[in-house]
């Protein structure tokens, strides 16, 4: 899948500075962050929706207009994919290691309640060293 993914940025970077009249990459570039948030927004929301109801076939659509929709975002935020990858790729590290740690007590949340369990057991993870 990131090979698809990595060919779709390369493709909506190739379009950046296309005519935006004809090209919709170049006209959400044009339009802005805010224009590519809202697009991705609303991709996600169609994907639920079909999803909820139950229409495979346009999850399978809608689906791949949120992955444009994100790539196009990446891009404007000066995200590249292979950025992505590689915090999936400690994530995954991180979940392998963690299945052979012994259980621990449920790491409390922080005060302020916004404490992610990844974050939490890399803490556990760099203290066992
Ligand atoms: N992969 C995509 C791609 N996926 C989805 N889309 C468009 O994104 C839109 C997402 O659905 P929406 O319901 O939001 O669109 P809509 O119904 O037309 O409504 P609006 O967005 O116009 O409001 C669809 O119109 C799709 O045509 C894409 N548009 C372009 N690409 C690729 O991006 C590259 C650049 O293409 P251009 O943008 O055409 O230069 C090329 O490699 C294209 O293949």
């Amino acid at each position: 899948m990131s090979d698809s993914l990595d060919r779709l940025y390369q493709a909506v970077l190739a379009a950046r500075d296309l005519d935006p009249a004809t090209s919709r990459t170049a006209r959400l570039f044009r339009q802005g962050p805010d224009k590519m948030a809202k697009k991705l927004a609303e991709e996600a929301i169609e994907v639920v929706i079909d999803a909820v109801a139950g229409k495979r076939d346009a999850v399978i659509r809608e689906s791949a207009d949120l992955l444009y929709n994100l790539t196009v975002l990446w891009a404007g935020a000066g995200v590249r994919p292979e950025q992505v990858w590689a915090e999936m790729t400690r994530r995954e590290r991180m979940m392998g290691i963690a299945e052979k740690l012994p259980k621990s007590p449920k790491v409390a949340k922080s005060r302020s309640g916004n404490r992610r369990p990844i974050d939490a057991l890399e803490d556990r993870i760099r203290k066992l060293g």
